[in-house]
């Protein structure tokens, strides 16, 4: 089976774990034993398998990792792919290659090989799983069948989120097949506008960490505690402190639920493998007071900490991830409160490969959104008008992506291009004499304007022929507004992308009737199809 060098590894079994580059990783107790032959050892539950069946071959051990080759089909997991992860979806034998792998009953505790029913006879002879399953043997098709049947059986979204939590802690392949296979009916309950429930009730569905916790407590030990995590191949971490999930606000501790969802869709909808993803929450506390006095809460209950302490605990993790995966980990951030997104992005943007969701991520997609639009409006976004409600991270983030382009497109110089663009925060339109007042990302969209205080006068002054929403409060694009934009425009855009659904500053179905079926709508969380008329519209989710 061990086709190179097995000798070394069954002599000196230590040295998988010490030849890793990182000198700091632990030593596990691991051994090295071949399942299925006189050799086995169960006595730390930790092992280094290779199969009977299994026709892999160990082709390269270098730097510790190894690459697996399947010699029948030439399938190649590549270097690191430990679980077989990139061959998730394809029902093949488990090649278990792995540095702490446990056989048996360990073997249907660990997410990233169990099959459960579908481990095949020969898989249940030489993984010692005989007696531990039920005698029937099924496909991951009929798996797959079985869990769309029982979550569809769940009224409440809540339910079927915790049963899609609850089989990625069991049978990740099985996970991934079901979420990839069934996109469109399962991302609303793993990622927006179930998550964001989950998130409220994170502290009371709360059974296993799903990613790393790093709060104030553990100042001055981050690097510790980001190698408590097995996964030593780190590609990506998406990271939270909290303070802004979705259009929701301060969850605190509770933001967990974000990182992991995102990190879901990595693997599911990227084809980034799971063991490469790190979700992590940083906890200096929450300003929630309802949080603070749940009992069921799991963060710390502490006001947040702001300032140096704050900018400290930051730079250590952000210098300790740089330490620990290497200068080429991608390292998202999301769902924080405005003061630190941008202050964030600005400080590690050029020594980090980081980006932040909320203000480019976001602002990448609704421009996407914009131009498909333009297919359906005619002429050009440079002859557009643009209003925002909302002139936070996305909002800003939006804007900017969208004076950049025009910009690319026309030659125009971008302080040109940004005044196509108007923005209205919570005080009313940004107009040049509320300057001084302005926080700094809103200042480049200070445009000489006399004051206007309600989005409905705004629409009727500055007569823009696209709205779109971005304040994190629910049912603002009101009925007098969305009839302003249609009396203004033929065919009005309007983009409610506030998150979860309670959020969004209109559904479609208001944004349909109101326009009577003329407007193009789109929206952060998704709308069902609607029947207006004659016509069924089907809202993008942007
Ligand atoms: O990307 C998304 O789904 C939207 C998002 O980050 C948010 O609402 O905070
Ligand atoms: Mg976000």
């Amino acid at each position: 089976m061990f086709s190179l060098n097995r000798s070394a590894f069954l002599n000196n079994p230590a040295s998988i774990s010490g030849s890793f580059p990182d000198k700091h990783r632990r030593i596990l107790p691991t051994r090295v034993v071949v399942a299925g032959s006189s050799n086995r050892d169960k006595s730390n539950g930790s092992l280094l398998m290779a199969t009977d069946e299994s026709t892999a071959t160990l082709k390269e051990m270098r730097d510790g990792y190894a690459e697996v080759v399947d010699p029948k089909s030439g399938v190649s997991g590549g270097v690191q792919d430990v679980y077989g992860e990139d061959t998730a979806t394809e029902d093949q034998p488990v090649t278990p290659w792995s540095v702490s792998v446990a056989s048996g009953y360990s073997l249907l505790r660990d997410p990233h090989h169990n099959k459960g029913l579908a481990f095949s006879e020969k898989e249940r002879n030489s993984h010692y799983l005989r007696g531990l399953l039920p005698p029937t043997v099924i496909s991951q098709e009929l798996q797959v069948k079985k869990m769309l049947h029982n979550i569809r059986q769940y009224q409440v979204p809540l339910q079927k989120y915790m049963a899609m939590m609850d089989l990625q802690e069991r049978n990740q392949k099985l996970f991934y097949k079901l979420l990839i296979d069934n996109v469109e009916e399962l991302l609303p309950i793993v990622y927006t506008p179930t998550v964001g429930e989950a998130c409220q009730k994170y502290g009371s569905i709360y059974s296993r960490p799903q990613g790393v916790f790093i709060s104030l407590k553990d100042k001055g030990k981050v690097l510790e505690v980001l190698r408590n995590w097995p996964e030593k191949n780190i590609q990506v971490i998406v990271v939270t402190d909290g303070e802004r999930i979705l259009g929701l606000g301060d969850l605190g501790c509770h933001g967990m639920g974000i990182p992991v969802g995102k990190l879901s869709l990595y693997t599911a909808l990227g084809g980034i493998r799971p063991s490469a993803c790190l979700p992590v929450t940083i906890d200096v506390g929450t300003n929630n007071e309802k949080l603070l006095d749940d009992e069921f809460y799991i963060g710390l209950r502490q006001k947040r900490a702001i300032g140096q302490e704050y900018a400290e605990l930051l730079h250590e993790f952000m210098t300790a991830v740089k330490q620990n995966y290497g200068e080429r980990i991608l390292i998202q951030f999301e769902d924080f409160a405005n003061h630190n997104a941008f202050d964030l992005l600005e400080k590690y943007g050029t020594t980090h490969l980081v980006f932040n969701d909320d203000i480019q991520g976001t602002a990448s997609v609704v421009l996407a959104g914009l131009i498909s639009a333009m297919k359906f409006l005619g002429g050009s976004l440079a002859d557009q008008r643009f209003l925002f409600l909302g002139a936070g991270e996305a909002g800003t983030g939006i804007a900017e992506l969208i004076a950049l382009e025009i910009s690319k497109q026309t030659n125009m110089p971008l302080e040109e291009t940004r005044k196509k663009i108007w923005l209205v925060d919570s005080k009313g339109l940004i107009v040049s004499s509320r300057l001084e007042s302005l926080q700094h990302f809103k200042k480049p969209w200070a445009h000489e304007h006399e004051p206007v205080k309600e989005l409905v006068d705004a629409v009727n002054a500055i007569k823009p022929t696209i709205l779109i929403g971005t304040s994190g409060q629910g049912r603002t694009f009101t009925k007098e507004v969305v009839e302003a934009m249609a009396s203004l425009n033929e065919k009005p855009i309007i983009f409610s992308l506030s998150n979860p659904t309670s959020q969004s500053e209109c559904t479609a179905e208001e944004a349909y009737t109101w326009s009577q079926g003329r407007a193009i709508f789109a929206s952060g969380s998704p709308f069902d199809p609607f029947e207006y008329g004659d016509n069924v519209f089907v809202p993008g989710q942007v």
